[in-house]
């Protein structure tokens, strides 16, 4: 029997990383050795071979785990603790739910590490992202609607992780917590505008994992304080049977 990934399933708080953005030494140390559960490599534009190995190779200076988010086959490095691919529920077009992905896979399966590789079901809900303007998502979607695509990615595909994307604005944390309620098997995970510990620990009250990553580029000193606001946020109310 295959074992099912579990690399992420004790993480609450995740730094993400920009292969496509420069952080100095200092920064990715005080990073890496924040106390956060793993870092998450990846971005939406700009990724390439180069600079993700540059990122990976500095941050294994570092005892943390390490994930990278596949959005693109030429930026596969080998070598992560896991692999994570993306698949965005709303998407207009169905290419960024699972026709890249399934070319990818067709043409590069046999090289995937699969006992390391989760998919993640992203519901894209800030219409200003990056992410959101690559895969065209469809960001006016209503509260039913975003819940329906949760239970569907976690009922009926079996989807391991839920990922609410609100990259660059702090998203509605009603509607986060609408979502994990309804999930039977998927961990939630929320990203999106964590610029405070307030809303660090509102995001770990309402999710199961809390990702934080524009900040570190931003403000840092903010960024490193979502840490224990997260840890020590307790989650409000467990999965709903
Ligand atoms: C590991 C290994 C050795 C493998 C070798 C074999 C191999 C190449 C296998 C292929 C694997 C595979 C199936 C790859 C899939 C590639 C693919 C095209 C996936 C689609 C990804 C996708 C849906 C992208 C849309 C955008 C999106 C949802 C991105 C993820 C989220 C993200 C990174 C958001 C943050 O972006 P950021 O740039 O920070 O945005 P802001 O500007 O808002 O900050
Ligand atoms: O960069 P921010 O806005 O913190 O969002 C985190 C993450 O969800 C991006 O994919
Ligand atoms: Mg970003």
């Amino acid at each position: 029997m295959i074992a099912f990934p579990s690399f992420y399933n004790e993480w609450r708080h995740v730094f993400k990383l920009d292969p496509d953005r420069e952080i100095s030494d200092e920064a990715l140390e005080a990073v890496c050795r924040s106390g956060t559960d793993a870092i998450l490599v990846g971005g939406s534009s700009g990724v390439t071979y180069e600079n993700t190995v540059d990122l990976l190779a500095r941050i294994r200076r570092y005892e943390v785990p390490c994930a990278l988010e596949l959005t693109d086959p030429e930026c596969a490095v080998p070598g992560f603790d896991g692999y994570f691919i993306p698949m965005v529920m709303n998407a207009k077009d169905t290419d960024w739910l699972i026709g890249h992905q399934t070319s990818a896979i067709e043409e590069f399966g046999a090289f995937l590490p699969w006992d390391s590789v989760a998919g993640e079901a992203y519901i894209v809900l800030n219409g200003e992202s990056t992410a959101a303007r690559v895969s065209g998502a469809d960001c006016g979607i209503s509260d039913s609607r975003a819940v329906a695509y949760g239970q569907l990615a976690d009922r009926l595909w079996r989807v391991p992780v839920v990922y609410l994307e609100y990259s660059g604005a702090f998203g509605d944390m009603k509607l986060v917590r609408k979502v994990r309620g309804e999930l039977r098997q998927a961990r939630l995970f929320y990203g999106g505008g964590i610029r405070t510990s307030e809303q660090a620990r509102e995001a770990g009250r309402a999710a199961d994992t809390v990702i934080v990553g524009n900040a570190i580029y931003d403000d840092l000193a903010a960024a490193l304080g979502t840490v224990e606001a997260v840890k020590f946020s307790v989650k409000e109310q467990d999965h709903v049977f």
